[in-house]
């Protein structure tokens, strides 16, 4: 297996802060590497060193150069902040950005691609912060690269412009193409990564598939249960042998699978507790970040004992079963 990108005891220092604190790290060819972690964590330091635009201690190589050396017309860069010039239009800046390499993809598809179509000939600074972030994405695309570098790259997109952007980053993958994506959209590197790092003080703490990361960090099946009882509601689901605890209006109940469902709401029942809803959700990768990142957050039913603002709050939920219950 080659491997397109490889860091090796990689360091940053920024006077007395250490923004990247000896990062080993490999990207095999075609691979989807997603990068995550907290504010200030050091994911762009890391995709600058690996792009060329900052220097560090340490090795870095893409498709077996230095940064620096590699051919510019096979990577792709969509940096964290990029501002391109303003007065001009969408379709201009494709065209303009695509005439800097020997080969560039067709304006108008690659317009069509990131959706901007309809607004392809309105001035840059008249779109939207959502519809210029898909114009700076068709700008990392123009060359059609073989090594892509996304920092951040669906900040600011609406919903359904992100999910669409996925399929487009999808399509690459499938092509073979190698993707570096860092984001704070944990559902985003979920579905999109082969592998995911995760990044804490500069230092690569976790990497794994996300099933690896969460079946080692994740914890188990949760069961939240809505109710103004959730003492009471609690006390019997624990007499019940389920592994229940009260917060202020819910009551969560630890490593429960499908099946146990129905036992927990005859608990319930026999004690003639009411209820709310009740919603059960399998750990995802926001799970393994809060519990890696040891970011707290105060809330009745988050899955994790921690939670963070930092993570994305259009996670999606696909995994959550949701139940009404009795009254
Ligand atoms: N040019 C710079 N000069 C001084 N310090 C810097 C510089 N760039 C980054 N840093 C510091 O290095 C550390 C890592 O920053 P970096 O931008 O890599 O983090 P990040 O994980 O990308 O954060 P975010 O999620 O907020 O984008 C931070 O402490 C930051 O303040």
């Amino acid at each position: 297996m080659h491997e397109a990108l490889v860091a090796t005891d990689v360091t940053k220092r920024y006077g007395e802060t250490v923004a990247l604190d000896g990062v080993d790290l490999s990207v095999a060819d075609g691979e989807v590497f997603g990068l995550i972690g907290p504010n200030g964590a050091g994911k762009t330091t890391l995709v600058r060193a690996l792009t060329g635009t900052t220097a560090v201690d340490g090795e870095v190589r893409v498709q077996d150069r230095h940064p620096t050396d590699v051919d510019a017309d096979r990577v792709g860069l969509l940096p964290q902040s990029f501002s391109p010039p303003t007065r001009l239009t969408a379709r201009e800046l494709i065209d303009y950005y695509g005439g800097l390499y020997e080969t560039a993809r067709d304006t108008d598809e690659i317009l069509s691609t990131v959706g901007l179509a309809e607004t392809a000939d309105s001035w840059y600074e008249t779109l939207s912060g959502g519809q210029q972030r898909r114009v700076c994405v068709g700008i990392a695309l123009v060359n059609d690269p073989d090594v892509l570098f996304l920092d951040e790259p669906t900040t600011g997109i609406d919903p359904a412009g992100r999910r669409s952007l996925w399929s487009v980053l999808e399509t690459l993958a499938d092509g073979g193409t190698t993707i570096l994506l860092t984001s704070h959209s944990m559902a985003e590197v979920q579905r999109l990564s082969d592998r995911v790092g995760l990044l804490r003080d500069g230092q690569l703490v976790a990497v794994g598939t996300p099933d690896e990361l969460i079946a080692d960090h994740g914890g188990g099946s949760r069961l939240v249960i809505d109710t103004d009882a959730s003492e009471a509601a609690a006390d019997a689901l624990a007499d019940a042998g389920f592994a229940a605890t009260a917060e202020p209006t819910a009551v969560v109940v630890d490593n429960v699978s499908p099946v146990d469902i129905g036992d927990a709401v005859d608990a319930l029942s026999a004690a003639d507790l009411p209820y709310e809803s009740l919603t059960w959700s399998e750990p995802t990768l926001e799970d393994v970040y809060l519990q890696l990142t040891g970011e707290s957050f105060e809330g009745a039913g988050s899955r994790s004992a921690t939670a963070t603002p930092a993570v994305d709050s259009t996670a999606e939920t696909d995994t959550a079963a949701t139940q009404e219950g009795r009254q």
